[in-house]
């Protein structure tokens, strides 16, 4: 299995507050690796670093062994490495097609004056984006919604929005901050399926912050455990469930 991220010493300090101290995460080829801890340890600020979100204080990020550490965010998404937040974040007055449309942008195929004179290989491209755009929208189970405003879905149907549209721009990283949160049993369960096909069919490693342990303990290969910044454990769900350290700071509490 080959390495994609390797992450060492990742630090970051906020004025008198350590908010990340030293942590090591690695994650290889087609494998859906999950970070955990208590609230405020720490984990989306560790996302946050990794997707140039915030310039770490220190440390090393590498992507295929090419240092991403100072890279602004949207240098590292063209890498291929994109994430979803906490709070939904889609162009909420945009139907729900355009909004898979306009995330498609930098593969199409065009410049000004070939839009402007519709060329038959902006028509081409033009294409390609609307049948990628529907192939996503039908394994979100979205399609029937496609020209609805993105703002008027139902927010597990935005969640699974934002997915589909880090999806179209071809990620071979996707990152997902809390994506259970606020979800039903019934949409979870949707969620977990469509984690698994994107690993499994899609050929995508996924990152994933989540406090959902069931969600977590059934889709992880492995998992990170992070607390007060630090790292704390890692391993497989089955290690971290009867890790005695993880239990007392974090899995006591479930
Ligand atoms: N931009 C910032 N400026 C100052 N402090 C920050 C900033 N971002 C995060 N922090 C602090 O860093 C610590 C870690 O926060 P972070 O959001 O990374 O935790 P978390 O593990 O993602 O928590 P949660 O599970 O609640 O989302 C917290 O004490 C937080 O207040």
């Amino acid at each position: 299995m080959s390495s994609l991220l390797d992450v060492n010493g990742l630090t970051m300090r906020f004025g008198g507050l350590l908010a990340v101290n030293n942590v090591a995460l690695k994650l290889n080829e087609k494998e859906v690796v999950s970070v955990i801890g208590p609230n405020g340890a720490g984990k989306t600020t560790v996302f946050n670093c990794l997707t140039g979100f915030y310039k770490p204080t220190a440390g090393q990020i590498l992507y295929r062994g090419e240092a991403l550490q100072g890279l602004a965010g949207h240098q590292i998404a063209r890498k291929g490495i994109v994430r979803t937040f906490q709070h939904v974040r889609l162009f909420k007055d945009m139907s729900v097609i355009e909004n898979l449309l306009v995330a498609q942008h930098r593969h199409l195929n065009t410049n000004f004056l070939a839009g402007l004179l519709k060329t038959p290989s902006f028509k081409k491209s033009e294409a390609d984006a609307l049948a990628f755009a529907e192939y996503w929208l039908e394994k979100v189970d979205l399609k029937e919604f496609a020209n609805r405003k993105a703002g008027n879905l139902a927010y597990g149907q935005q969640r699974r929005l934002e997915i589909a549209r880090c999806m179209v721009t071809r990620p071979e990283i996707l990152m997902l901050d809390e994506p259970a949160a606020g979800l039903n049993p019934k949409e979870t369960d949707d969620l977990d399926k469509l984690i698994m096909d994107l690993r499994d069919n899609e050929g995508v490693s996924v990152l994933l912050i989540e406090h959902d342990m069931k969600l977590v303990m059934g889709i992880s290969d492995r998992i990170y455990v992070v607390n007060q910044g630090c790292p704390l454990a890692n391993g497989s769900p089955e290690e971290i469930r009867n890790n005695p350290e993880v239990i007392k700071a974090y899995l006591g509490e479930f």
